[in-house]
This record gives C-alpha cells, structure tokens and sequence, in this order.
C-alpha cells in the first residue's frame, strides 16, 4: 500500500440517466480521520457506497486498503450507514456481537467485547435489554459499537451525528479520536462543518456531485486571507486613505483583509495619522468561510438550514 487507506480517481455514477457524482478524487491517508462534507443530495452516500464497493462506479478506479475490489477487505472494513436500524427485541450486546459476526467475528468474542464496550461507555445497564427500551441516541450508539467490535482497519460513517444530541455527539466525537488513535482510519460524512473542522486533518468538500476541494482544513483555512477588525479612537482623516481597498465599517468597525505586507506598515499610517487604535483584531477564517469560498453561498446556506433542522 501507498499509505493509504482510500484512494479514489474520477469516480463517477448516474442513476437513470441523472449524475449523482461527477469525477471524484479522494485519497485518505491510513489512520487519519477523513471528511466528507456537502449538503443533502451533494452526492456523500453515493460517494461512500462506490469506496465501499456496495455500488459500482460507471467510471473511475477505487482502492480500499490497498484492494482494487473493495470487497475483498470488507471483513477489516466497519460501516454505519445513514439508514439506521437493529432488530428491536434483540439485546444491546447480542446486537453488537450480531453485527460484528456479520463481519467475520466469532459470536462468543463479539458478545464479550459488545458487553465491555457498553459497559466502558457508561451503558452497561443495557447489556442485556432489547433495543426497543433504548432512546433512539442510545440505540445509533449500539449500531456504532457493532460497527467496530471486529477492531477494523477502517471505519466508514455515513452521517454519523445526525440524530444525536450534544452530549452523544461530544462521545462520538471522542471515540472517533480514539479509534484514530489507535491507528484505525476514520472516514465520515457530515453537513455540519464544525464537527469536521473539530476532528478532521483532511476533508473533501462536495456540492452538486463534484468535489470542489480536497485537501487539510488548514490548506483549505489558507485559502482566505486572515481578516482584521479595528476600531479607531478618530472616525475620520488622512489617515483613512491608508485602509486597504474593500475596508467595510460597521457599528464602528473597520473590517479588511490583512494585507500582505502585514500589519505594522498599517498601523505605523494609521499611528502617525492621529487615528488612535482602540480595539485590533486578526482572525483566521475558518472552515465555514473556507467552505462559502469553496463552495459558495448557496451551499453553505443549505448547510446550514440542514444541521438546524
Ligand atoms: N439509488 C439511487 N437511485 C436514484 N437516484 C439516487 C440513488 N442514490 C442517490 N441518488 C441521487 O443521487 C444524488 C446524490 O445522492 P446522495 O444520497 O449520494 O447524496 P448525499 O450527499 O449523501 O445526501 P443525503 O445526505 O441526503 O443522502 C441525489 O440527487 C439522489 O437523489
């Protein structure tokens, strides 16, 4: 293997004639978390599906842990689709040990590690009840533990933290971080842009089924200049022909990008101009103004009605 736990070049499906996806590139770096973020229909399921092998690409070439048919490593692979769903009187721990014999691992195994696994994460109350007396959180928890009781190399989630509340989230987020830890890659897809940026090195940004960057959060951060907001002490004077084209004022506030000569030739105009320099502040843009940029505000806006819905 190139270390790599995915690579992906110009996958490409339609469905009845229709493109879902449109030349996808991807490569995922083995123990990295990886993510996959664009709004609803952007085309993230059909992209994970393809990696998967579950659906065949109509073009393109896939590799899943150095496999050319992804099948074929399935057994070191754990996937937790979008559509959730366990047998409703089966227990929390013979669910775990169920999913995990789905994968290839011994039953006896998967029940012990599904019992330790509930109880190490503060369910063990569960360990023998059937999933219908679980909340729907603590049910998406008990798939996600069958998802990866046979220890895969990589883990694939669709969507992970929809449906979870903010306590759930915090735990996945922690378990992710472990499993990455411990060396497993990690890939998910999402529509909210904040948990990517928390846990993701690399992310793929998608939007009408092309992807429209890959890379670091930090490359794609880099993307935009770091923006600076000043207040000055003097609203008006010379000194004002020193501010960078594009400045914009609001509620008292100069807004501009921070030039690329840096900020003390600025600051020395505006000084020896008489402006007095009340409040300074350089922020770097974050994934969500990188995303706007990349993807535009259509996107974003989408997006965002998405994760608030
Ligand atoms: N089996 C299918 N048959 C027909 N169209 C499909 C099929 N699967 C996906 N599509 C279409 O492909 C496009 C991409 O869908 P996909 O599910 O991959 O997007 P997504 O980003 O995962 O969004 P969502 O989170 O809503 O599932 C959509 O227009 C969808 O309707």
């Amino acid at each position: 293997m190139n270390g790599l736990a995915i690579e992906a070049k110009g996958l490409f499906k339609a469905f009845d004639g229709k493109t879902a996806v449109d030349g996808v590139d991807i490569a995922v770096p083995q123990g990295s978390i990886y993510g996959i973020l664009g709004p609803n229909g952007a085309g993230k399921t059909t992209t994970l599906r393809m990696l998967l092998g579950i659906i065949d690409p109509d073009a393109g070439e896939r590799s899943l842990l150095g496999h050319s048919e992804p099948l074929e490593a399935a057994g070191r692979v754990g996937y937790l689709p979008e559509e959730r769903g366990l047998y409703p009187s089966m227990t929390a721990r013979e669910s775990i040990a169920f999913m995990g014999a789905l994968r290839g691992l011994p039953l006896s195994i998967g029940r012990t590690r599904g019992a330790g696994l509930l109880r190490d994460n503060g369910l063990g109350d569960y360990v023998d009840k059937p999933i219908k007396s679980l909340s729907k959180g603590m049910a998406q928890t008990v798939q996600l533990f069958g998802t990866i009781v046979h220890k895969p190399g990589l883990i694939v989630l669709d969507e992970p933290f929809s449906g979870l509340d903010a306590i759930n989230q915090g735990r996945l987020e922690t378990l992710i971080r472990e499993q990455a830890a411990s060396g497993t890659t990690v890939i998910f897809s999402t529509h909210v842009i904040a948990h990517a940026e928390r846990l993701c090195e690399r992310v793929a940004i998608i939007a009408g089924g092309r992807i429209r960057f890959e890379g670091t959060v930090a490359d794609a951060r880099d993307r935009l200049r770091p923006q600076v907001r000043l207040r000055t002490r003097v609203a008006d004077g010379g000194w004002r022909t020193a501010l960078p084209a594009g400045t914009t004022r609001d509620d008292g506030i100069w807004q501009f990008e921070l030039p690329s000569s840096g900020i003390e030739p600025l600051l020395k105009a505006l000084i020896d101009g008489g402006a007095g320099i009340e409040e300074l502040s350089i922020e770097r843009p974050g994934l969500h103004d990188a995303f706007v940029a990349i993807a535009g505000e259509a996107a974003a806006r989408q997006m965002q009605e998405q994760a608030t819905r």
